[in-house]
């Protein structure tokens, strides 16, 4: 199959799967060419300002008041909204986990997402929950939409074919996928099961970072956004369309595929991003800057520069810093950092944190370099090195945290994770400033 695409940014795109199916000049013709109908589906207000205002215009077989039927609550009890605080007993601290085993049951996009940690909350429309993703089983005849927020597909292992109203996105490791609020889908295996993460996003929506003195390239390029070309289902046997809505599920019957869109034009629309494409800037001389200089995409709040989201990567780059310890520095943080890790090794923990595996450092708790990646960047020798191979990110929120209670009894939580920082041990002697005094080698 081959799927098209369209790159940029929150263009206004346009794009139509039959010929003459898209109206031009106007967006509601008297009469619709094929008899389609026009329905807008607006992802702001009508009233946001340009920079910020976003729909789309889809020129559909039936109009979505007929995608859907009289609804019923159904349980997906896996995925949890905030706020949801729940007694966990577990004691505070920084977490990390081993990569979630596949399991042998067919599990479905929609059953297959597992909360982490949700932050926030979804009646207001702040905050965000964080997902670990493990998808066995294709949709058939099942659709789904998202009304509490926009998703941010992270897969790390397999590839997932998303067929949403606007087209179709394949993503597998090293690409995200973002599907609007609001926007109908089904998701298919491509060859095989897939574990990824999540980010579900109740706020304004992710939007590139300004590059302030960086100018007007590097970071993500527009351009290698790529938001899909019009594809459609012509499908008239029985379907269910699923609703997630302030944290319910919900399913009705429906005798066809809610994917009929045939033509579409707007700027509310999915996309795909390949994190290979992300072009770093960082430190050319010495120190180790804040890894805001690797945000993908941020989720602004209504505070300037405190985001509802951060979206980071660790991609490759070169390590070059001169007399500088190299690796994230110590730190305690406002902002909440769940940490996954696509492939490669992530600097601060060669070791423990591993594919597929995730971390939580929350509000104000302490974390940094384990004790060997202490001592290795305290010791080597600082030629230029580059860091190969390598894809850690962080879904990065002003938010705390709240772990769930699935996220605090599986049973790949490392309880002895605290224990990387032993041994980071007191060198301080008033009397040498030198360290390690000359001639010995701390802890030698
Ligand atoms: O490893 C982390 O926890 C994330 C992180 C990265 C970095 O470059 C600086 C600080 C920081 O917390
Ligand atoms: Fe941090």
């Amino acid at each position: 199959m081959t799927l098209g695409y369209m790159p940029g940014f929150g263009n206004d795109f346009e794009t139509e799967a039959a010929p003459g199916a898209l109206p031009q000049g106007q967006n509601s013709p008297q009469r619709c060419a094929y008899g389609l109908y026009a329905e807008q589906l607006s992802g702001s207000p009508f009233t946001a300002p340009r920079g910020t205002n976003e729909r789309s215009w889809l020129y559909r077989i039936r109009p979505s008041v007929r995608h859907t039927s009289r609804f019923r609550r159904v349980e997906v009890p896996f995925w949890k909204t905030a706020p949801h605080v729940v007694d966990h007993g577990l004691p505070l601290g920084p977490l990390r986990w081993d990569p979630v085993p596949m399991p042998n049951e067919a599990l479905t996009f929609v059953t297959g997402l597992r909360t982490m940690t949700t932050a926030g909350d979804v009646y207001t429309q702040v905050g965000m929950a964080a997902h670990v993703m493990l998808v066995t089983a294709s949709m058939v005849d099942d659709y789904f939409y998202n009304a509490d927020g926009e998703l941010m597909v992270v897969p790390q292992s397999g590839e997932l074919l998303f067929f949403t109203e606007l087209g179709r996105i394949k993503v597998g490791p090293g690409e995200i996928a973002v599907i609007p609020r609001g926007m109908k889908f089904k998701v298919e295996l491509v060859d095989g099961p897939v574990r990824g993460y999540v980010c579900e996003n109740y706020g304004a929506k992710f939007t590139l970072p300004e590059r302030g003195p960086i100018g007007a390239n590097c970071l993500a390029n527009p351009r290698d956004f790529k938001t899909p070309v019009a594809a459609f289902e012509e499908k008239e046997t029985a379907c269910r369309l699923t609703v997630k809505w302030c944290g319910s599920f919900n399913t009705c019957e429906i005798g066809h595929s809610p994917l009929d869109v045939v033509a579409w034009h707007g700027n509310y629309t999915p996309y795909k991003y390949d994190l290979r494409t992300f072009s770093p800037v960082g430190a050319l001389l010495f120190d180790h800057p804040d890894p805001s200089i690797f945000t993908v995409l941020t989720a602004p709040s209504g505070e300037a520069g405190t985001a509802n989201i951060d979206f980071v990567i660790f991609p490759e780059r070169w390590m070059v810093a001169e007399h500088s310890f190299r690796p994230p520095w110590y730190h305690m943080n406002i902002m909440s950092e769940f940490m996954g890790l696509i492939y490669g090794q992530y600097d601060a923990k060669e070791t423990g944190f591993v594919p597929g595996g995730m971390s939580l450092h929350n509000c104000m708790l302490p974390h940094g370099p384990d004790k060997p990646a202490f001592d290795k960047a305290s010791f080597s020798e600082l030629k230029p090195v580059k860091l190969t191979g390598t894809m850690a990110f962080m879904f990065e929120t002003r938010f705390p945290q709240q772990l769930t209670e699935f996220a605090a009894r599986l049973p790949g939580l490392q309880d002895d994770y605290p224990e990387c920082w032993n041994g980071l041990d007191r060198n301080f002697d008033p009397a040498r400033p030198e360290w390690p005094a000359p001639g010995a080698r701390a802890g030698e």
